[in-house]
């Protein structure tokens, strides 16, 4: 792994104002600008932000993709090469937001990987247990499923991002030990069933803030954060994009 990337998540937040100022803000902040970072605005947006983000290190990432690879008749979708053209590098897929809200199936799934790689963008594909999954200790099973629609994509560029349900915007982080626990299990199962190279990065997500990303991103098994609320504040993200520079 090459240093630590920190992806930014603003979910369904920003206007153009709000993203204005936070865009200005994340370029004026010397460690924003130092570590490796994407931010994921809504797609209403990437055209502002990629305009924003111009000549800047800062990368620009998509929230979701559609599963459909040529352009045509299917209203409401946003393709990958569409995606590629406003100036994406990287897009979320798999969120347990949308396997929730949007019943996405591991059939679906594969498309959008498969749609994502052909157009060159870098996967970012989400994975992670329910409470009730941890606490029936099916964790490690569940993820297993998750990852195996990567198997398709030996050989190509993705990062996976491990984002404990039960941890999402509920402030309660997953403790240092079960980070490491479920990234050393990922790693180890993408290196040997699905072809992965040992440079896969692995980043962690789940009630990320700035005074806990010193410790997240103390562990060699994580590969960088996928921050949600914290990067819509400049000096949280910031901070937090300072933590993984430090531990470079
Ligand atoms: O879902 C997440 C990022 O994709 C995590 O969200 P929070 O950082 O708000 O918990």
């Amino acid at each position: 792994m090459t240093g630590k990337l920190v992806i930014g998540n603003w979910k369904m937040n920003g206007r153009l104002a709000a993203n204005l100022a936070l865009i200005d803000a994340l370029r004026a902040d010397a460690a924003v600008q130092a570590a490796q970072v994407a931010v994921a605005p809504p797609f209403a947006y990437l055209g502002q932000a990629a305009a924003l983000l111009a000549g800047s290190n800062i990368a620009l990432a998509a929230q979701d993709v559609s599963a459909f690879d040529k352009d045509g008749a299917y209203t409401g979708e946003v393709s990958a090469a569409m995606l590629a053209d406003v100036g994406c590098r990287y897009v979320l897929i798999g969120h347990s937001e949308r396997r929730q809200y949007f019943a996405e199936d591991h059939a679906l799934l594969a498309r959008k990987l498969q749609a994502a790689v052909a157009a060159g963008l870098i996967p970012v594909y989400c994975v992670g247990e329910t409470l009730a999954e941890r606490e029936a200790d099916a964790y490690k099973a569940v993820i297993a499923e998750q990852l195996a629609v990567l198997g398709a994509l030996a050989g190509r560029d993705y990062v996976v991002a491990y984002e404990p349900v039960w941890a999402i915007g509920t402030g309660k982080v997953a403790s240092v030990e079960q980070i490491d626990d479920v990234h050393q299990y990922i790693r180890a199962t993408l290196l040997q069933c699905h072809g992965a190279s040992d440079s896969i990065r692995v980043l962690y997500g789940g009630s990320v803030k700035a005074d806990n990303a010193d410790a997240i991103f103390s562990l060699q098994s994580v590969g960088g954060a996928l921050v949600g609320g914290a990067s819509l504040d400049v000096e949280s993200f910031g901070r937090i994009c300072q933590a993984a520079k430090k531990t470079v």
